[in-house]
Formats: C-alpha cells, sequence, structure tokens
C-alpha cells in the first residue's frame, strides 16, 4: 500500500494577503493621499528602500507611454521587484476571456498590475474584485490618478506645500483634469480653476464631487468656459494636449473653439511667479507655445520625471501585507 510521505502534512497555505486598489483617486482616504505626495517628495530626496523584494508587478498597457509605463516598471525594480509586460495583444481578453476571470487569474501570480486600458471604465473594477493582487490605474479615458499624484509631489517640492496654493488649468477636462480636480480640492485654501471650452469641462458628477470635497476640506472650485477676467496672482498655470487618448470631438470645427485656451507668454503678466506644468505629451504650436514650455518658467520635465518617485510611493502604499499586519 502506497503511504502519504509525511511531508505533505506541514504544507501550509501562505498568510492571507490585503492589497489596496488605486483605480481612482476617490479610492485614497485624505491621509493616503497626503502620505503618498510626501512619500514621493522622500523618495525624489533620495529615500531608498526595498519593500518588493520577493514580488512581481506586472504592467499591461493597452494605450502608448512613454512616462508612466517607464515610472512604474523603474520604481518596480527600485523597489526590489522583478517585472513582466503585457502588450495590448498578449492577454487573452483579446479571444473573449473576460475581465473578472483575467483579474482571478493574474491575482493568484502577481502582486500588483499596474494597467492602461482602453475606454470601458469597468474593467479595472472587474479586475480590482479581489485582495491579493494590486490593481493601478495608470490612464483611464476617464481618468489619470498617477498623473495627478505625480503633479502634486511636484507641487509639494517647488513650493513645500500644497495648501492654499493657486492654479489655473486650461483646455479639456481630461483624465489628466479629473485626477487633479478630485485630488486638490482635498486640499485647504487650495484655489482650482479649469478654464475649458464649453462642452469640454469635468463631468457633472466628477464636478459634484470636487465641489463637495472642496466645501469639507476649505478649498475653492471654479469652472468657466472662455478667457475673459482671468485670475491673476497664480503659482501654476497647467494644460494639457488637446487630443486625449481613447475620446473623440464630436465638433469639427473643435481645434477653433480650443485656440484661445492656447498657454503663451500673454498669460504670465497677471502672474510672473506663476510655474507652468503639462502632463505631456506636448504639441507646441497648440496648446502651449515652445517659448512657455522650453522657457524658466516651465516644470513640465520635473513632473516627468516625479512620474518615477511617485510610482514608488503608490507601489509601496498598494502592496500586499499580510492581513491584519502592519503595512
Ligand atoms: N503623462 C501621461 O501619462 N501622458 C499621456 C496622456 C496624456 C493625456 N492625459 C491623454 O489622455 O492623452
Amino acid at each position: 500500500m502506497t503511504t502519504v510521505p509525511s511531508i505533505l502534512a506541514t504544507v501550509t497555505d501562505p498568510p492571507t494577503r490585503q492589497v489596496r486598489h488605486l483605480v481612482s483617486i476617490r479610492d485614497l482616504t485624505d491621509d493616503d493621499l497626503y502620505s503618498i505626495v510626501a512619500r514621493g517628495a522622500r523618495f525624489a530626496a533620495g529615500e531608498s528602500a526595498s519593500p518588493l523584494a520577493d514580488r512581481v508587478v506586472g504592467t499591461y498597457f493597452v494605450k502608448t507611454s512613454t512616462r508612466t509605463r517607464t515610472a512604474f516598471t523603474v520604481a518596480a525594480l527600485r523597489l526590489g521587484a522583478k517585472t513582466i509586460q503585457y502588450g495590448p495583444n498578449d492577454l487573452q481578453v483579446n479571444t473573449g476571456e473576460s475581465s473578472e476571470d483575467t483579474g482571478r487569474v493574474l491575482s493568484g501570480m502577481l502582486d500588483v498590475l499596474v494597467a492602461r486600458t482602453a475606454a470601458d471604465p469597468g474593467e479595472m473594477r472587474d479586475w480590482s474584485r479581489q485582495h491579493r493582487m494590486a490593481v493601478i490605474n495608470a490612464m483611464s479615458a476617464e481618468e489619470h490618478p498617477t498623473q495627478a499624484l505625480a503633479d502634486l509631489t511636484t507641487l509639494l517640492r517647488r513650493f513645500g506645500r500644497i495648501e492654499h496654493l493657486r492654479l489655473l488649468y486650461l483646455g479639456e477636462a481630461n483624465n489628466t483634469a479629473t485626477a487633479l480636480a478630485l485630488a486638490l480640492t482635498r486640499f485647504p485654501g487650495v484655489e482650482l480653476e479649469l478654464r475649458t471650452p464649453a462642452g469640454y469641462g469635468l463631468p457633472a458628477e466628477i464636478a459634484a464631487v470636487a465641489r463637495e470635497q472642496a466645501q469639507r476640506c476649505g478649498a475653492h472650485l471654479v469652472e468657466r468656459h472662455h478667457m475673459d477676467d482671468l485670475p491673476g496672482d497664480l503659482d501654476a498655470i497647467y494644460t494639457t494636449r488637446w487630443q486625449t487618448t481613447g475620446t473623440s470631438k464630436p465638433d469639427p470645427d473643435w481645434r477653433t473653439r480650443f485656440a484661445p485656451f492656447q498657454v503663451d507668454r500673454e498669460l504670465w503678466r497677471r502672474s510672473p511667479h506663476a510655474v507652468f506644468m503639462h502632463d505631456l505629451p506636448a504639441h507646441r504650436g497648440e496648446e502651449v507655445t515652445a517659448e512657455v514650455l522650453d522657457g524658466p518658467a516651465s516644470i513640465a520635465f520635473q513632473q516627468a520625471e516625479n512620474k518615477l518617485y511617485s510610482a514608488m510611493a503608490v507601489l509601496d502604499w498598494c502592496r500586499a501585507t499580510p492581513a491584519g499586519s502592519a503595512s
């Protein structure tokens, strides 16, 4: 008769792991938000750590990416993790596997999935219906949360604070604007004004959430659809490219309607100390002039570098820890 080797009796399941997902800035408590932004600044200042030494981070980018994919891949490597990269044609979702099944399968093997998706807003939520693999939104058509976190780290490094900063955002209120509005309105005294072409403002639901947060936290959110009576004495002027990934513009003459929102030197007359911010890639001569983007006020390329430090902070925040233990 065959006997079972006694060594099998000593095999036990690993401890349950609990992760935190970042699909939207709304997934973060105020404390989470403040601590990720501050941690990003500490990583930028040279803090090093290897908290992901035994972890595997997957990146799945359906859309093109220069900054975000590189930032998260390098961040994972710097924190000690190994990485695996999936391109748009690599997963069985292309042959019809459901996004929920994909999440269930990957969560048995990966610790983190960093994903940039096409238009489907439910996909990332489907993947995050488990607590073993953290899901990080590296940009969807609706929101770009890790961009806003990097931008806030940039502001903190530049000004030493975020509270009471005055910011003007120009152009389409796209995924980046959504994340910025959801994040900045949680800082007391922040004044965020968006000037967007009519029909290209924040989605009504996002504007409502951001207004409610602003009221709770003592911030201010203003949205207008013209370029008259611009605010002065700003700390930062922010813009983004006019053609947002995964979206289309229904009106054929949209360029004419966007043209007045271009960021040029004239804007600085009222705010000579303002910095210029851009999530990149930039289209010189469209949303911003070359003179501004490449000029002394521009911190756009510092923003890009801060995506790395901010990605390190995000990966460390969301990593799996045995349930019940401190992170
Ligand atoms: N920094 C980035 O992630 N840039 C790529 C995308 C920029 C813009 N928000 C877009 O959706 O097209």
